[in-house]
C-alpha cells in the first residue's frame, strides 16, 4: 500500500466534477493502451454523479473504448431495482445510459426485487467479483475506484464504529444498521477497497472539511473510514475550496 496521497483543490462542486470528468477520461484511455480490459468502481452521491453527468457531457468520451470497461460499484443501498435511493440507477441515468456500454459488464448489486435476503445478496456480489477475477484472487484489479465521504467520514457503505470496517475476510458485507437511511446497504469491504491501483475520493461542501482533515491527520480507520482509503499506486483527493478548509498547506498541489 502506498502513502502517497494528494489533495487536489478547485473553486466549487461544478469545476471539480469536470476537472475529475476530464482526468478520467485520459487516465482511462492511457490505461486501455496498456491493458485490454479495465475496471472501474463507481460510487453514489451528488458529487460523484456530477462526475458522470460531466463525463457524459464531455465531447472527449467519444474517444474511450467503453466496451472494454467493466464497471462496479463500492456500495449499495438494499432497496428495490426501481428505487431513486438505488447508486446503480443513479450512474445508469447519468452516464451508463448514454455510452456504449456492454451490459453484461455493468456488475450491479443485486436489489430487493431479486435477492430477497441481504447475506444472499452480498454472496451473490462476492460471486461476481469472484468470476471476473484472474486466478488466485478474489476480486478483479480494480484500476479506478471512486469513492464519496459523509460527513461522519464513512466512505462506500462503511460507517464508522460498525462491523463492516473491520471485516478483513469477506470481500462484501451486508450493513443492517447504516446511520444514513436508507439502514440496509451492501459494501465492498476495506481490503477489497484498498487493493484498487487508483483510489479518487471527490468531495465537496464544508461538511467534509473535517472528515477530510482527520483522514489526512492520521485518524484511525475505526472512527474516520476515509482514512483507510489507500490505493496500491495512488490516492487522490479532488475537493472543492470548502472541504479542502483543513487540510494543511504542505499536502495541497496546484490543480487550477
Ligand atoms: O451512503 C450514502 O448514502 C451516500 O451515497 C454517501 O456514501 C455519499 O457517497 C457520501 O455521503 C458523499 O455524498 P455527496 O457526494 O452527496 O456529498
Amino acid at each position: 500500500m502506498t502513502t502517497d496521497r494528494r489533495v487536489l483543490v478547485h473553486p466549487d462542486k461544478d469545476s471539480l466534477a469536470g476537472a475529475v470528468a476530464a482526468r478520467f477520461i485520459t487516465k482511462i484511455i492511457d490505461i486501455l493502451d496498456e491493458y485490454d480490459e479495465a475496471h472501474v468502481v463507481l460510487s453514489g452521491g451528488s458529487v460523484n454523479t456530477a462526475v458522470l453527468a460531466a463525463i457524459k457531457n464531455s465531447p472527449a468520451q467519444n474517444n474511450v473504448d467503453w466496451h472494454r470497461i467493466s464497471f462496479w460499484w463500492g456500495d449499495e443501498r438494499f432497496v428495490e431495482a426501481s428505487s431513486a435511493d438505488r447508486n446503480d440507477l443513479q450512474a445508469r441515468e447519468a452516464l451508463l445510459n448514454h455510452i456504449p456500454v456492454d451490459e453484461a459488464k455493468i456488475h450491479a448489486f443485486a436489489s430487493t426485487d431479486q435477492i430477497a435476503d441481504i447475506d444472499e445478496a452480498a454472496a451473490d456480489y462476492a460471486r461476481q467479483l469472484d468470476e471476473a477475477a484472474p486466478d488466485g484472487a478474489r476480486y478483479p484489479r480494480f484500476d479506478i475506484m471512486f469513492l464519496g465521504v459523509g460527513p461522519d467520514g464513512h466512505i462506500a457503505s462503511l460507517f464508522p464504529g460498525l462491523a463492516g470496517i473491520r471485516e478483513t475476510e469477506k470481500t462484501v458485507v451486508s450493513v443492517l444498521n447504516s446511520p444514513k437511511p436508507p439502514p440496509l446497504r451492501l459494501s465492498l469491504t476495506l481490503p477489497v477497497i484498498q487493493s484498487a491501483d487508483r483510489i479518487w475520493l471527490v468531495m465537496a461542501g464544508a461538511d467534509k472539511a473535517s472528515p477530510l482533515g482527520l483522514a489526512l491527520a492520521g485518524a484511525s480507520i475505526e472512527e474516520v473510514p476515509a482514512a483507510g482509503a489507500q490505493g496500491r499506486k495512488r490516492t487522490v483527493f479532488f475537493v472543492d475550496k470548502d472541504a479542502a478548509a483543513e487540510v494543511p498547506e504542505s499536502l495541497i498541489a496546484p490543480s487550477y
